[in-house]
């Protein structure tokens, strides 16, 4: 037997304006900071059909200079009735001095992404740099990224992919609205 050791004593955040402040070289990200959920739409070549999705997304810091990323999607029916789990995945944006993002992002499908990109006034864009597949998952070429702010609490998202053979494409699209202040 030992003696259990303290919790941990920092906080994460979700807000801009709360404890801890965050680091200095969040700036260009503050906008990110928070709970997001909304609706989209997907595709691609080798899928059947469209389909139709809804996600939450959360944003948070401890102070220092990186996000912590959150996602998880669900598929949606007609009134918005859920019809299986989706995608999620969790990463961390590292912010740069030169206002360079460089994202490390993985996914319970075997994929694991570094993507590199920068944040400027309107919007998030995000490219690979490298992506890792374990052994038996799709084969995931590249992706793009990209958040863009239509105001303060709303955030237009698309998603394009290199995977399975095919060339570069559209794969997802979405509209997510802040849940929190
Ligand atoms: C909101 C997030 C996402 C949703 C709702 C979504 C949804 C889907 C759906 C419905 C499929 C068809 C197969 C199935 O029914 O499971 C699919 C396939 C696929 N998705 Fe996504 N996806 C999301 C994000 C991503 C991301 C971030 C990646 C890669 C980085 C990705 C890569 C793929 C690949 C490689 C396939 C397989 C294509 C094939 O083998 O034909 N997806 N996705």
């Amino acid at each position: 037997m030992f003696d259990l050791a303290p919790e941990y004593p920092y906080r994460d955040s979700t807000r801009p304006d709360g404890t801890p402040a965050p680091h200095a070289l969040l700036a260009p990200v503050l906008g990110l900071l928070g709970a997001w959920r909304g609706r989209g739409r997907g595709q691609y070549p080798t899928i059947d059909g469209e389909f139709t999705y809804a996600q939450e997304v959360t944003f948070s810091h401890d102070g220092r200079p990186f996000l912590r990323y959150e996602a998880r999607a669900w598929l949606i029916g007609a009134d918005d009735t859920p019809v299986r789990p989706a995608a999620r995945e969790s990463g961390w944006w590292r912010l740069q001095p030169d206002g360079r993002v460089e994202a490390l992002i993985t996914q319970p499908t075997g994929i694991a992404e570094i993507a590199v990109g920068s944040a400027a006034e309107d919007a998030v864009d995000l490219a690979t740099h490298q992506v890792a597949c374990a052994p038996t998952a799709k084969d995931v070429e590249s992706t793009r990224r990209r958040y863009t702010w239509e105001d303060a609490d709303t955030l237009a998202f698309t998603h394009d992919m290199a995977a399975v053979g095919q060339p570069s494409q559209h794969h997802l699209s979405a509209r997510l609205r802040r849940t929190t202040a």
